[in-house]
């Protein structure tokens, strides 16, 4: 495989519609990153820029050491794997995976070989003479991916390959492409607006918000570290509660809030960090009315108000709380765990 290099990559389409812009990316050979943001913030637009699918109208992107920029998508030696696998119904999996080989002339025997070693990579041998609907779903995904494979590409791009699939084969399928991603070794970068894949799937992630980077890390990093105001409300499930610092102040003990940083006039509070534990020396504690309880089986999720914030608190326990609604409740929450932000910038606060 290759390393893939995106050098102040920028995208102007006619009608002077910017979709992206300044996008640096170093993915290393054998990595796998994921694009992730919400709709319309470029993820497709950069993903076709790669493939050579859309022409770059600014930087420079390389493969291995070789500059692409003006390279057909077939010359680029990239493989895309797309939502529904496009396998054709009417062939065995054998001809599936040799279909893109015999249209580029290869030698039969060369197709032999490479088909026989992607189905043992892919462990998928014994069904070389199925058709693809005598197939689960996680076994035509594998199909897909072999006939990727079978060209040899430099990389892998992934297109939201999983969007169209119920819940349940969804995760499965996120296990399946990830654990062959990580055997083989594929250089790959994968787009998706759901926020559950990224997390899992990433070595690294690439968040981007209207056509810019707004932070690059590996998972943990980026949520235990949101660099922007944006990260924080799009990374994490439910969403971390944003208050200002001026109303926190009022609602925890004057001094609660003195080792945040200058600044820092916004504050996020994960809802997983909140607790119902009493407050020890390291913690703060703030009380609020219990709006609403939604329990979710192995969690719940509480809807907290507090007098003069418009918007709810929620927190997240572990488990069902016996607590009817309408009650105060005091909760507590480690001094560290608070994410301190400038409202204006939009930025994290060191
Ligand atoms: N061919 C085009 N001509 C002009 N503008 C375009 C074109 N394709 C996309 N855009 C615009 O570029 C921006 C980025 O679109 P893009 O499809 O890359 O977003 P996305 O993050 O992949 O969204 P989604 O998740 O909805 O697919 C959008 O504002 C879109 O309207």
């Amino acid at each position: 495989m290759a390393s893939i290099k995106m050098d102040n990559l920028g995208k102007v389409y006619t009608g002077n519609v910017r979709a992206v812009s300044d996008v640096n990316i170093d993915i290393a050979d054998g990595e796998m990153i994921v694009l992730v943001g919400p709709s319309g913030c470029g993820k497709s637009t950069l993903l076709r820029m790669v493939a050579g699918l859309e022409t770059i109208t600014e930087g420079t992107l390389k493969i291995g050491d070789q500059v692409v920029n003006q390279l057909e998508p077939a010359e680029r030696d990239i493989a895309m794997v797309f939502q529904n696998y496009a396998l054709y119904p009417h062939m065995t999996v054998f001809n599936n995976l040799a279909y893109g080989l015999k249209n580029r002339g290869f030698r039969k025997d060369e197709i032999d070989r490479r088909v026989r070693d992607a189905a043992a990579m892919l462990e998928i041998k014994q069904f070389l003479d199925r058709k693809p609907r005598q197939l689960s779903g996680g076994q035509r995904q594998r199909v897909a991916m072999g006939r990727a494979l079978v060209r040899e590409p430099k990389a892998f791009l992934f297109d939201e390959p999983l969007s169209n699939l119920d819940a349940k084969l969804r995760v499965q399928m996120r296990v399946e492409i990830r654990q062959l991603q990580k055997r083989l070794g594929t250089t790959s970068l994968y787009v998706t607006h759901d926020q559950l894949e990224a997390l899992t799937m990433a070595d690294r992630l690439v968040v981007l918000n209207a056509g810019q980077i707004e932070q690059i890390g590996t998972p943990m990093e980026v949520y235990l570290r949101p660099a922007t105001t944006f990260v924080a409300g799009f990374i994490g499930s439910p969403a971390m509660n944003m208050l200002p610092a001026d109303y926190l102040g009022k609602l925890v003990s004057s001094d609660a809030l003195t080792h945040l940083p200058a600044g820092a006039d916004l504050i996020g509070l994960r809802p997983e960090d909140l607790s119902l534990d009493p407050a020890g020396d390291d913690d703060i504690s703030l009380g609020g009315q219990l709006v609403l309880l939604e329990p979710a089986g192995a969690e719940s999720h509480l809807h907290l108000s507090f007098d003069g914030v418009k918007d709810t608190i929620i927190a997240r326990l572990p488990h069902v709380p016996d607590v009817q609604e309408g009650r105060q409740l005091t909760f507590s929450i480690k001094r560290d765990k608070l994410h301190p932000f400038n409202k204006a910038t939009g930025k994290r606060v060191a």
